[in-house]
């Protein structure tokens, strides 16, 4: 058996616990296998399909037959993620609830499912190298649970022998008796050593250069492609040599931020802080939790007291309180909003709270009927004569009638943001199977709708208004060369510095984070970087937003 092998790359580090193996070159999958009267997947076992004899060393009354509920949770999320493409954000949490796991056991599963998916294609290299046949070969239930099990092994401060028997006693419980001594055996030699050992086997096998797109992908578990975009990015900020840590900061769970929306009523900042927030030390009406359930802090059910990323709450702010260079009117009374991209409503929200405070009115588009739904819920704490929430397709906005009727008296919105659609590589920490979903195909369609949806803004902004892209990458192609690209097709159009408008926003440690990428420099962008901001996880503890400003001048001015 192959337990009884010296494991490949070094000594084993433990013994294991089932004593249950096969060799992981025999197939756990084929015509061999049959399914119970639960529809799981029975495996008889070797590849010519006779039952396998793979027995435990323990008696098999002492085997475990079941996993615990938090494996079991992890797995459940693995499988909807590959089977159904489901979103692990909002699987997660339903699975959580289903399996009724405690505060501990949710923190483990979670940790569990989403270390095993942003890690993934390190996780498939190394089983990869512990059996003999393309993976794509393997059962997928088979297939995530040794990702789990990878994760445990080489990303958890599991014991070995944990993460062995009970992925084992998973893959028993939830698939059937025979792939059980297959992920045994697969699992005890992953386990021979530890990750850095293995990304040095892998390394050298593959030939890849030390600081190479592939080799740090392979050891930061993030596609090549996805690498390169990224070190562009940091490139054109001045920021090369960042690049380890940026992706070592996509590999961390995200801090939970949270807004107070401005004018609803009590501090509920202060609240949250008696229960263990921290007010954020970038932005006024801010703060980090990290006090586990957030739902339990005065004012979440309620809406007021938001879960929001501090880059977008920046990048609300700073578009609500900018000021176009010839504004005459010392506040942005009367005005009218909008967001062309609103859903699921979380800048809306904010946007709409600080237009109430500010006497103007916003309008917040989403063409899906269930995320405008989102949006309304999300605007309800505000008073809703500040708001109005429009059902439709954001390049159609300028043409529609009722729309022109709103606005026509000021010949636009006043100020419109375009939190456009994109790739998603700059909040990579918070969705972690995307980076493995996402591929370079999907930036043609995305930058195209960018680019439509940045003409419509352009033909309903009013003369003397602004104009807010943001995305949630820092793509080139999503960010800065969009904006160029608006600035060569409408020359009415002038660039700020949004530097300004962030500055005046954040607090004074913000604002010495805010470094602008150099001026002029020879970045194939026309050196307008440096008025455009990129924030960034390893700097600024954020998602990697980009924002940039734009200005339509008034005819007079
Ligand atoms: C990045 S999200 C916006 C996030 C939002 N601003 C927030 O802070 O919660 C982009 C949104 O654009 C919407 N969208 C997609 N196609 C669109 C279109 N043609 N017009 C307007 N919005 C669109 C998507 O449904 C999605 O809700």
């Amino acid at each position: 058996m192959s337990d009884q092998r010296p494991a490949r790359g070094g000594p084993r580090r433990h013994s294991g616990g089932t004593g249950e193996g096969r060799n992981p070159t025999d197939p756990p999958s084929g015509g061999a296998d049959r399914r119970d009267a639960a529809g799981r997947q029975r495996h008889r076992g070797g590849a010519d399909g006779s039952r396998a004899r793979n027995r435990s060393a323990e008696a098999p009354s002492r085997r475990r037959r079941e996993a615990d509920a938090a494996r079991r949770t992890a797995w459940r999320v693995l499988r909807a993620v590959s089977r159904d493409d489901a979103y692990a954000n909002l699987t997660l949490p339903a699975e959580i609830r289903r399996a009724r796991l405690d505060r501990r056991d949710a923190g483990f599963a979670t940790e569990l499912a989403y270390g095993a998916l942003r890690g993934q294609g390190t996780y498939d290299a190394i089983i990869a190298a512990c059996v003999d046949r393309p993976l794509k070969d393997l059962d997928a239930p088979v297939l995530d649970a040794l990702r789990l099990g990878a994760h445990q092994l080489l990303g958890m401060r599991v014991d070995a022998h944990a993460a062995v028997s009970e992925t084992v006693a998973l893959v028993r419980g939830e698939i059937g008796a025979g792939p059980g001594g297959f992920v045994n055996a697969v699992l005890r030699r992953i386990s021979a050593q530890d990750r850095d050992a293995w990304l040095a086997q892998l390394i050298r096998e593959r030939g890849l250069t030390a600081g190479s797109d592939e080799e740090l992908g392979l050891r930061h578990a993030h596609p090549a492609w996805v690498v390169r975009s990224l070190k562009q990015a940091l490139r054109l900020a001045d920021r090369s040599e960042e690049l380890p840590e940026l992706l070592a900061a996509d590999n961390a769970a995200p801090e939970v931020h949270l807004v107070d929306l401005p004018g609803a009523g009590e501090d509920r900042l202060t609240s949250a802080v008696e229960a263990g927030a921290e007010r954020s030390t970038l932005l006024d009406g801010a703060a980090v939790f990290r006090g586990g359930d957030v739902g339990r802090l005065p004012g979440v059910r309620e809406g007021e007291l938001r879960v929001q990323d501090i880059g977008s709450q920046w990048i609300a702010r700073a578009l609500a309180a900018a000021r176009a260079p010839e504004a005459r009117e010392p506040d942005a009374a009367g005005e009218h909003w909008l967001d062309l991209c609103a859903g699921p409503g979380g800048k809306a929200a904010l946007l709409a709270a600080l237009a109430a405070q500010q006497g103007a009115v916003l309008l917040a588009n989403e063409p899906a009927a269930h995320r405008a739904e989102l949006v309304r819920r999300a605007l309800s704490p505000v008073s809703d004569s500040a708001w109005q929430v429009r059902e439709g397709d954001g390049r159609g906005i300028a043409k529609d009638p009722e729309v022109r009727g709103r606005i026509a008296a000021r010949g636009g919105f006043d100020r419109i943001l375009v939190d456009a659609p994109c790739t998603g590589l700059g909040a990579l920490r918070r969705r972690p199977e995307a980076r493995w979903r996402r591929s370079p195909s999907d930036l043609a369609e995305l930058t195209v709708l960018q680019e439509e949806l940045l003409d419509a803004a352009a033909e309903a902004l009013a003369p003397g208004g602004l104009l807010g892209y943001a995305t949630c990458s820092p793509h080139m192609a999503e960010s800065v060369v969009q904006v160029e690209d608006l600035l060569r097709r409408r020359p009415d159009l002038r660039l700020l510095d949004v530097h300004d408008a962030m500055r005046g926003t954040g607090t004074p440690e913000a604002a010495q984070l805010l470094t602008p990428a150099p001026q002029g420099a020879d970045d194939g962008t026309g050196g307008t970087a440096g008025r455009m901001v990129q924030l960034w996880p390893h700097v600024h503890g954020t998602d990697a937003m980009f924002f940039a400003l734009l200005h339509r001048p008034a005819e007079d001015a």
